[in-house]
């Protein structure tokens, strides 16, 4: 089934959960089976788990690094990953990811990219069609400010005391070693509040697919900017990963119920459905058949092979 034909209803996963470093399940939710759907750019990071909320609705699971975390941030196959969602008939996605300030969550608005230009970062990539997508607000602000209150609320339900930072920017590195310290000064000097390796090109690809796209970023350390400190390492991450992970599935369980209700509605998705109509270059007729076909797989409402529409 193409997400084209999905049929929108209670039935239907309209909302995809990625987890990072520590998430690897949602076993707070009802397993119905795993899928592991092939796209045109190869296999997602792990079969992908769809689940059942208390009132029936489903959602589906992605394990971003692999369910035994065997895939580096650089090598995640995000394409494949966005693209398998999409075409589960996804329209909303909910990531979480490992970061600063230990044990606090934060909802970023802005992102820094200092990858190195060796992650595939869009499926137009070595295609004959050119495509800008508009990445200024490169997370869905509707999704993010609907999620804001309700995160709020959970981690306030959850009674833990962990903090939810709103408005935050997250600096996204190449890795897979952590920065230096001159690097983590200079991040915090540009306005950088949190930093992680999976962001990018998640939320890029994410926004061609118009997919509705937020991130729950789940601190686990200060990074390497403060003097007196020692430079963060990856046990200082593993300290805090177990709890983080134990609040982001509460956070999903409270949340998702209200999340596929809402992407049922649609209110949330209107900023990013029909967002890439303008920002596809070569007009009808100048388009190649076959990358035709392989873009009808996430856009299927401008691509269709042997009839493009307009
Ligand atoms: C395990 S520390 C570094 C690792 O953790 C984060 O993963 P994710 O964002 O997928 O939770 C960070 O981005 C690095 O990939
Ligand atoms: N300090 C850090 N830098 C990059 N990625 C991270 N993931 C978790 N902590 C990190």
């Amino acid at each position: 089934m193409t997400s084209k034909d999905a049929p929108h209803d209670n039935f239907t996963v309209l909302v995809g959960v990625i987890g990072g470093s520590g998430l690897y399940h949602l076993d707070n939710l009802t397993f119905v089976e795993k899928v592991n759907p092939e796209t045109p750019w190869g296999y997602p990071s792990s079969p992908i788990t769809i689940c059942s909320l208390p009132s029936g609705s489903k959602i589906a699971f992605l394990a971003r690094h692999g369910h035994h975390h065997s895939i580096a941030p650089s090598a995640v196959p995000s394409r494949a990953n966005i693209a398998a969602l999409k075409s589960l008939g996804v329209r909303v996605i909910l990531a979480f990811s490992a970061e600063i300030a230990p044990g606090s969550f934060a909802i970023p608005t802005q992102i820094i990219d200092r990858t190195k230009g060796i992650r595939p970062a869009s499926f137009f990539e070595g295609l004959k069609i050119v495509a800008h997508a508009a990445f200024g607000d490169p997370y869905s602000v509707k999704l993010v400010r609907w999620l804001e209150v309700r995160v709020e609320k959970a981690l306030a339900d959850e009674g833990r005391g962990v903090a939810l930072h709103k408005d935050k920017c997250i600096v996204c590195m190449e890795g897979p070693q952590f920065s230096t310290r001159a690097e983590s000064i200079m991040y915090r000097a540009w306005g950088g509040d949190l930093i992680n390796m999976s962001a990018l090109p998640e939320a890029k690809l994410a926004r061609e697919a118009e997919l509705s796209y937020a991130l729950i970023a789940t601190a686990t350390d200060y990074d390497s900017w403060r003097p007196h400190s020692e430079a963060v390492t990856a046990a200082e991450v593993f300290k805090t990963l177990q709890d983080n992970a134990n609040t982001s599935r509460h956070v999903a369980a409270a949340v998702l119920e209200d999340l596929h209700a809402a992407a049922l509605d649609g209110d949330i998705l209107t900023e990013d459905k029909g967002s890439m109509r303008f920002s596809i270059m070569p007009r009808v007729g100048e388009q190649d058949q076959e990358d035709i076909k392989k873009l009808a797989f996430i856009l299927p409402d401008y691509f269709t092979p042997d009839n493009v529409a307009n």
